[in-house]
């Protein structure tokens, strides 16, 4: 797709504190065995500041899964940096990336991915099990208090509604307090109701925690929910806007939805 870049690309708002996260002139390139290259990411730089929601849009094949997996550190870009405060993901060894990961990063996916043979309270305590930290039952249970399911402490995924299944696993995401949530389309498997159920309270816990948010979605209706958007294309960023009106609201997502179809959108 060719896409013209808007004149307006700079941040709507200027946030002067020091970013979670930084992303400097990311570019990476799919080399699939036997087929051509293609490349993903052609140069994107953002910020992600404390308590911030970001959502990440764009067609289809603009690049944003590809983002999301090297922000996340879970691939490596060919070039650029990923800074997790003052850290370069790129700088360390494999090992101390995914123990660096495991504490500064929570990602949530859309399919939900908890694992099905363990309670609501194993799924969110197994990360942190797996880093070989104490986990007290007490922290588990405010964890799931937190999203409004302490009372399902018990249910295993499939005794759970999809968005219950969604609130566990941002419990989860968040347990060890991360400081950057990554959300890959959190509500894509998901009716209208629940959706902006999970949106509100990854809002809530993204301001009360500090925690600075990236999703990932194709929905304007979520992403009225975010602070800011960022639309990407042909693997750059193309637009970049703050997000107007109350948080969710459908005038919003309408003016979202409008930006990306207009002449010159991404879409
Ligand atoms: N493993 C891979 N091997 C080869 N090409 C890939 C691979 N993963 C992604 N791509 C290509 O990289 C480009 C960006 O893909 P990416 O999945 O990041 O886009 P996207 O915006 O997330 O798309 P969608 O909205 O469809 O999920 C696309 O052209 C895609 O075909």
């Amino acid at each position: 797709m060719r896409c013209t870049t808007r004149p307006d690309t700079a941040p709507t708002t200027g946030d002067h504190r020091a970013p979670l996260l930084e992303l400097v002139d990311l570019r990476h390139v799919h080399r699939p065995r036997g087929a051509p290259p293609v490349r993903a990411l052609d140069g994107i730089s953002l910020r992600l500041h404390p308590g911030s929601l970001t959502a990440v849009m764009g067609p289809s094949g603009s690049g944003k899964s590809t983002l999301l997996h090297c922000a996340a550190g879970l691939d490596t870009p060919e070039s650029g940096r990923v800074l997790l405060g003052d850290v370069d993901l790129g700088s360390l060894s494999e090992r101390r990336r995914t123990l660096l990961r495991r504490e500064r990063i929570g990602i949530v996916f859309q399919a939900f991915n908890l694992v099905a043979s363990l309670t609501a309270a194993q799924n969110v305590a197994l990360p942190a099990r797996l880093a070989r930290r104490r986990v007290p039952a007490s922290a588990v249970t405010a964890a799931l208090d937190e999203v409004g399911l302490a009372d399902r402490a018990g249910h295993r995924p499939a005794q759970l509604s999809g968005g219950q299944q969604q609130r566990v696993a941002i419990a989860r995401a968040l347990f060890t307090r991360p400081g950057v949530l990554f959300a890959d389309e959190p509500t894509g498997a998901l009716d209208s109701a629940s959706s902006a159920e999970v949106l509100q309270l990854l809002r809530r816990c993204t301001r009360a925690g500090g925690t600075a948010t990236l999703m990932v979605t194709h929905d304007p209706a979520a992403a009225s929910w975010a602070d800011e958007v960022v639309v990407l294309c042909d693997g750059r960023v193309h637009d970049r806007f703050g997000v107007p009106g109350p948080p969710g609201d459908p005038e919003a997502a309408t003016v979202i939805a409008r930006r990306l179809t207009a002449p010159g959108g991404a879409r």
